[in-house]
């Protein structure tokens, strides 16, 4: 099932999501380098074939796992799925190695705390000779590994460009649509990890499934307003990358960023539950993304409240409190 997308794709950062897109580029037909910077990891990898991380799925065999960045940049067409406050130094570490024009999709879902740039505009700025798209969607690694059936949102602003990368990586059971909003499928990605964590300390604090709803409700109410303040389509923000990414992460335990929020309202201390869950982006990303809101006078209760707390301004109790003595309003 190779179509009509490109030959071979590299994947930068090979953690849980880099992995598994390389899975679902393999299954497209494509060949695959996957580079990791753990280079015993990664021989251990190319040696066991088996992920771990994702249940023990198997490594399809057309990934090649490598430690080295320039093999694997050789590609016609790059995935990076490293952090997001990892990725301007990834991409300096790539500029100078990948050739001109060479599409990259960027699978991060953040916002860089130091600058507030998008993940498209820490591409574009560090490598100005690439063509950047953005993938985002409700999809968890392990799902997309196992073939599960799942659909994600590709965004590029060469329309005819996004649609032959969503061929390359794309398949029956990874389905991709695709649009020209970068910038509103960014944003959704970013803003939904931020609002799961207020998922998770509602029910961490023990609140009821009518409390979660209502508050991922609001939630969307705000990432509507965040993203249409920042350029985004309205479509954009209630499809996959905004809407359909809110429900998976604001509702399942398998997020990270929800298990984080879980472990708040629970008592656990901010640093263990960082140690506990990893990676849950919306930790790194709630402090900017509550500053650039209130930059734009945009009113983003919900998140400015995870952003006290992961800031250690307030306590849970004092959050709740908060929110809840805001007065509602017309809806
Ligand atoms: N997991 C999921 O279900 C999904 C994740 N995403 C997004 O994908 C991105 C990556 O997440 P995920 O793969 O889950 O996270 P993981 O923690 O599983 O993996 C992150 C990877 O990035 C590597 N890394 C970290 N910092 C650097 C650096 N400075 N230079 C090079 N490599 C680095 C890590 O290497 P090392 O292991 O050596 O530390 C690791 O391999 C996040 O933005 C996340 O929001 C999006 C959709 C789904
Ligand atoms: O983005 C994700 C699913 O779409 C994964 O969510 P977490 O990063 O919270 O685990």
């Amino acid at each position: 099932m190779s179509g009509s997308g490109f030959k071979s794709i590299g994947v930068i950062g090979a953690g849980a999501f880099g992995a598994a897109l390389a899975c679902a580029a393999a299954r497209a037909g494509r060949h695959v380098g996957l580079w990791g910077r753990d280079a015993t990891a990664m021989a251990e990898l190319a040696q066991t074939r088996r992920l771990p991380r994702l249940d023990g799925v198997g490594l399809p065999e057309a990934i090649h796992p490598t430690a080295d960045l320039a093999e694997a940049a050789r590609a016609d067409a790059l995935i990076l799925a490293v952090p997001t406050q990892a990725l301007r130094d990834v991409c300096g570490r790539l500029a100078g190695t990948v050739a001109a024009n060479t599409p990259l999709i960027l699978a991060a879902k953040g916002i860089e705390r130091s600058s507030g740039e998008f993940v498209s505009q820490i591409a574009a700025e560090i490598l100005p000779g690439c063509v950047p798209a953005v993938l985002s969607g409700p999809g968890f690694a392990a799902d997309i590994a196992k073939a599960y059936p799942t659909a994600l949102t590709l965004a590029c602003a060469d329309g005819s460009l996004g649609e032959r990368l969503a061929r390359t990586i794309g398949s029956p059971t990874f389905r991709l649509y695709h649009t020209d909003d970068m910038r509103g499928v960014e944003i959704g990605g970013a803003a939904k990890n931020v609002l799961a964590i207020a998922a998770g300390i509602a029910a961490g604090r023990g609140f009821g499934e009518s409390t979660v709803a209502a508050l991922l409700a609001r939630s969307f109410a705000e990432l509507t307003r965040f993203g249409l303040a920042f350029g985004a389509r309205p479509e954009t923000l209630a499809g996959l990358s905004g809407l359909g990414d809110l429900i998976l992460t604001g509702t399942s335990s398998r997020s990270r960023n929800r298990r984080f929020g879980e472990e708040l309202g629970k008592g656990i201390g901010l640093e263990t539950a960082i140690a506990d869950v990893g990676l849950a982006e919306g930790v790194w990303t709630a402090p900017i993304l509550a500053r650039m809101a209130a930059d734009r006078h945009v009113d983003m209760p919900i998140a400015t409240a995870v952003a006290a707390l992961v800031a250690g301004k307030a306590s849970v109790d004092q959050a709740i409190k908060q929110l809840l003595s805001r007065p509602p309003r017309a809806e």
